[in-house]
């Protein structure tokens, strides 16, 4: 489980998300809101990747600080987190300090492409792949680190239909927490609950189509 406590973030003096309390405990949960509300903010609070002002986020009752490694993030641009030249270098660019053999990581980078029906991709060069394709194994450079949640900012922006399906499947096999960032409200239907950002509060938090409703008074 994933619980922020009284959480706030200011950036250059800016105050970006105020007094957040919240405690994730379900498989799927959803981030919405406007432009600009705070949600992606919101979302690199709770992997560390941004540190609290005041409050706390705990993974699993610890301190995030100690447990950055549990929670995975996929970035809503895969240039931001593709960094090796190859694909396959790139899927195994996480692991290369956990100790496990070169075989090891080939074998777990292996059953990953194979299982997401993405074997295909492995020699190819990172920077020609395409926008979608740049997500699909962004996405399995984090799940090669086995995180307990994963954090995806707006997975779905870049993707054409066919490629959104193939994203959406891939995230049905996953068993792990998923805590998704997105204006794509007809995947955000399908959470088993949404947190509405608005104006760096938590605005309204529950049933996805109840929410849904509540975002959509604030638009107009
Ligand atoms: N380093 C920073 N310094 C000051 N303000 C910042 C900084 N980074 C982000 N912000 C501001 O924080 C607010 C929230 O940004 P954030 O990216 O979290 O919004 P968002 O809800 O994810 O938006 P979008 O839907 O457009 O991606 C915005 O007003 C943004 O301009």
């Amino acid at each position: 489980m994933i619980e922020i406590t009284k959480a706030s973030l200011i950036k250059n003096e800016r105050t970006i998300l105020s007094d957040i309390s919240v405690k994730l405990t379900e498989s799927r949960v959803g981030i919405i809101g406007h432009n600009g509300s705070g949600k992606s903010s919101f979302a690199k609070l709770l992997n560390g990747l941004e540190p609290c002002a005041t409050g706390q986020v705990r993974v699993g009752g610890a301190d995030i600080s100690k447990h950055r490694a549990r929670v995975g993030f996929v970035f809503q641009n895969p240039d931001n987190q593709l960094v090796m030249p190859l694909v396959e270098e790139d899927i195994a660019f996480g692991l290369k300090k956990s100790g496990l053999s070169k075989s090891e990581i080939n074998d777990r980078s292996d059953a990953l492409l194979k299982k997401f029906g993405l074997a295909h991709l492995r020699e190819r060069l990172t920077h020609e792949l395409s926008g979608g394709e740049k997500q699909l194994i962004a996405l399995i450079g984090v799940l090669i680190m086995q995180p307990e949640h994963i954090i995806l900012d707006e997975p779905t922006t870049l993707l054409d239909l066919r490629n959104r399906a193939i994203l959406l499947a891939m995230l049905d096999k996953l068993e792990q927490q998923l805590i998704i960032v997105s204006h794509d409200l007809d995947l955000m239907a399908q959470m088993d609950r949404l947190l509405l950002i608005h104006e760096g509060r938590l605005h309204a938090d529950g049933d996805p189509s109840q929410i849904i409703a509540t975002y959509r008074d604030l638009s107009v």
